[in-house]
C-alpha cells in the first residue's frame, strides 16, 4: 500500500503555479518534507487534506482518492496546522475533544480520546485549564492532541517544533518517533530545522518552486559521495592542503578539517601516499559524511543548475 501517491498535481493561485505538475508515491513511515519559502509545502499538505482541490492531476491519501473520497480521507488523517491554531477560551480537554467530534466521533467517545491523548502528550495534570493560560510549549503539545484524537492513520505536522526551546523540542521529537511505533501510523514532518528531520525520518521530500526533486529513502541522501574524504593533519592545514592540490585533489578547509576530492579511479590510500611524498602527517582520513542540511543544499543547487542550463539551450 502507498501512503500517499500524487500524479501530475497541478495547483495555481492565480497566476501562481504553487505546485507544478507533482508525480511521486511514498512508502508509509515517517517522512520530512523539506523545501524553502514558499516551495508549495503548506499547499501540499492542504492538498492531501483535501482543503484544496488541483487544478490537475490526481491525490490518493493511503490509497484513496481525495477526490471521490474526502471524508474517509480527512477521517484517516491528523493534522497539526502552522500557527498558533488554539481556542484560547477551551480548555485542553474542550479542545481535544471537541477536535475528536469534529472527526466524527461521538461525544462520549471523544472525550474519553481527549483525556487519553492528553496524558500521552503530557497534558494530563494540565487538562482542565484554559489553553489562553498555556507556555508555547503546552499548546504545541495541544495542538499535536488535538491532531491525534481521531486515532490517523497519516499524521501531518506542520512546523511542530517552531517556538520551542531545546528541552521542548527533544521532547516533541521523541513524541513524533513514538507516536509511528505506539498506533502504526505514518508521520509527514514539514519543516525548515533538517536535524530534526535527521533524528525522526526515514524518508524525505524535498520540494522547491512547486517541483519535488526528491522523494524517497533519506539513507541514499546523505550516504557518503565516492572519492570524498574528510582529512585532519598534525601541523598547519594549510600545508597539507597545498601538497594535496599539488597532487590533483579538489580541497576546502573547515578549521582544521579538510575536505578532500580525490582524482578520479582513487581512494582513501591516495591521500596517505601524497602526505608521506610530502613530509606531512595525516592523522584522520574517513569517507565525508553528508548532513542533510547539505544533502538539501546540493539537492536544490543541482537543480538550480539543471534549470539554468535547460533555460540556456
Ligand atoms: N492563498 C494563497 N493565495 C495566493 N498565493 C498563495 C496562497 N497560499 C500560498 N500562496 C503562494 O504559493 C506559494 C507556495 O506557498 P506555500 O505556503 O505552499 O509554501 P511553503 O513551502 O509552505 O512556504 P513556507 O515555508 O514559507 O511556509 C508561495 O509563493 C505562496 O506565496
Amino acid at each position: 500500500m502507498a501512503l500517499i501517491e500524487l500524479e501530475g498535481v497541478e495547483k495555481r493561485y492565480g497566476e501562481l503555479r504553487a505546485l507544478k505538475g507533482v508525480t511521486l508515491k511514498l512508502e508509509p513511515g515517517r517522512i520530512g518534507l523539506l523545501g524553502p519559502n514558499g516551495a508549495g509545502k503548506s499547499t501540499l499538505l492542504k492538498t492531501l487534506l483535501g482543503l484544496l482541490t488541483p487544478d490537475h492531476g490526481s491525490v490518493k491519501v493511503l490509497d484513496l482518492d481525495v477526490a471521490r473520497s474526502p471524508f474517509e480521507v480527512r477521517a484517516r488523517i491528523g493534522y497539526m496546522p502552522e500557527g498558533d491554531s488554539v481556542i484560547p477560551e477551551l480548555t485542553a480537554l474542550q479542545f481535544t475533544s471537541l477536535a475528536g467530534e469534529l472527526c466524527g466521533l461521538p461525544k462520549r467517545e471523544a472525550i474519553g480520546r481527549a483525556h487519553q491523548v492528553l496524558h500521552y502528550v503530557g497534558l494530563g495534570e494540565a487538562r482542565y485549564r484554559k489553553l489562553g493560560s498555556f507556555s508555547t510549549g503546552m499548546r504545541q503539545r495541544a495542538r499535536l492532541a488535538q491532531a491525534l484524537v481521531g486515532d490517523p492513520k497519516l499524521l501531518l505536522l506542520d512546523e511542530p517544533t517552531s517556538g520551542l526551546d531545546p528541552r521542548g523540542r527533544d521532547e516533541m521529537l521523541a513524541l513524533i518517533v513514538d507516536i509511528p511505533q505506539r498506533t502504526g501510523a505514518s508521520v509527514i514532518l514539514s519543516t525548515h530545522i533538517l536535524p530534526d528531520v535527521e533524528k525522526t525520518c526515514d524518508q524525505v521530500m524535498v520540494i522547491a518552486g512547486g517541483e519535488v526533486l526528491y522523494a524517497g529513502a533519506l539513507a541514499p541522501l546523505v550516504a557518503s559521495e565516492e572519492g570524498v574524504f574528510e582529512v585532519r593533519g598534525k601541523g598547519e592545514p594549510d600545508s597539507l592542503k597545498t601538497a594535496l592540490e599539488v597532487g590533483g585533489c579538489v580541497v576546502t578547509r573547515d578549521g582544521s578539517t579538510l575536505e578532500v576530492r580525490v582524482p578520479s579511479g582513487k581512494d582513501a590510500r591516495f591521500i596517505l601516499e601524497l602526505a608521506i611524498t610530502s613530509g606531512q602527517q595525516v592523522r584522520h582520513v574517513a569517507p565525508l559524511t553528508k548532513t542533510l542540511e547539505r544533502a538539501f543544499i546540493q539537492t536544490l543547487e543541482k537543480a538550480g543548475a539543471a534549470a539554468a542550463e535547460g533555460a540556456s539551450a
